[in-house]
């Protein structure tokens, strides 16, 4: 079954009074076995738009469909759609293997069937070993895995899932995010997660949702949202480093991602977009390191560890034509 979110609208009074909109205008849709990820600012709207669809929050404008019945005015409990929050809540006196089965079982289901199904979907997110334990006796990582696994075990009808990865190492991360594909492949159901993680963003996502300010700035295949940003906001949100953006002609900015960016010690322009600058901080990041040049305002480099200038040295900065983006100056948009 698919989800549509229509034209939502939310705006919070906060205790001061102050209005705060949360949502203004969103419209996204998942299909049938689609994995849509939504990135994004801290306050841009992600955690609203999902407790939205889950029923939490209601809309002051707009829709949410779920195949093709409008769930807007359904209670939470009645729409059937399964979400795991940041700190997955599990039952305290329960064991792990009852926590997870207990939707099915609630709906009827065999213990024989359910306990089946228990363990391969614990099997899948590597919490097998785990089952007879409670939910005191295990880890942030293990109860969040515990957690989505009681979400996966049965098929509801629409699964959201906010940062249910943010307490787990980045191995197991690793891990889990292919074992949550391939699980919710086999449900075929409709898929929203919500992540701060731009690698999983860009492994997870069939589409990624890209929100700043409760809008929806672009949503499309995650090379597209890379590759061709639609707007200077998405190319500073999306990827493992935001785009560099830098004035050029008039009215034009230009967009260069940090790991294009090209420098050269003691050496004089190169021609071309070039330009000479001297580098403020070299902060190291593995095989790589993170380089702040400023060259007619700051801009930041990705580089191979071993080729990083010191601090203070001049340098010439370059890149590819072709790994330029040009943007409007003044509406953002791409050109
Ligand atoms: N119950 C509430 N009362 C008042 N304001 C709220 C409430 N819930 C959310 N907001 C505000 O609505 C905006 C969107 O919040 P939301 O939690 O959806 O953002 P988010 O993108 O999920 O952020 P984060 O990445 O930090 O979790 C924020 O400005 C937030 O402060």
């Amino acid at each position: 079954m698919s989800l549509r979110v229509e034209s939502a609208h939310k705006t919070f009074r906060a205790h001061s009074g102050a209005r705060v909109v949360a949502l203004d205008g969103v419209d996204v849709t998942a299909a049938d076995d689609e994995l849509l990820v939504v990135v994004g600012p801290s306050g841009s709207g992600k955690s609203t738009l999902l407790r939205a669809v889950a029923g939490l929050e209601t809309l002051d404008a707009g829709r949410v469909v779920i195949g093709d019945r409008d769930v807007t005015g359904v209670p939470a409990a009645r729409r059937d759609v399964a979400m795991v929050f940041q700190e997955g809540a599990l039952f305290p006196h329960l064991s792990v293997a009852a926590n997870i089965g207990i939707g099915e079982r609630a709906r009827g289901g065999r213990r024989r069937d359910v306990d089946v199904r228990v363990r391969e979907v614990a099997g899948a997110l590597g919490v097998e070993h785990l089952l007879r334990r409670m939910p005191g006796e295990l880890s942030g990582g293990e109860r969040q895995r515990v957690a989505l696994a009681r979400v996966l075990v049965r098929a509801p009808a629409v699964c959201l899932l906010d940062e249910p990865l943010a307490s787990v190492d980045a191995e197991l991360r690793l891990r889990m995010r292919g074992e949550i594909r391939a699980v919710q492949r086999s449900l075929g159901v409709p898929m929203v997660h919500v992540t701060h993680d731009q690698f999983e963003a860009m492994a997870m996502g069939d589409r990624v949702a890209v929100m700043d300010g409760g809008r929806v700035l672009q949503c499309d295949r995650p090379e597209m949202v890379y590759d061709r940003p639609a707007t200077t906001a998405v190319a500073r949100i999306v990827g493992p480093l935001p785009m560099n953006l830098l004035p050029a002609a008039v009215g034009v900015v230009v967009g260069i991602r940090p790991e294009r960016v090209r420098l050269r010690v003691g050496e004089e322009d190169e021609g071309g977009a070039g330009r000479i600058g001297s580098v403020i901080s070299v902060e190291p990041a593995g095989e790589e390191c993170l380089v702040r040049v400023l060259a007619d305002g700051e801009l930041l480099a990705r580089l191979p560890w071993p080729a990083a200038p010191k601090v203070g040295e001049r340098v010439s900065v370059a890149w590819r034509p072709e790994d330029e983006h040009h943007f409007d100056a003044a509406t953002g948009r791409r050109r």
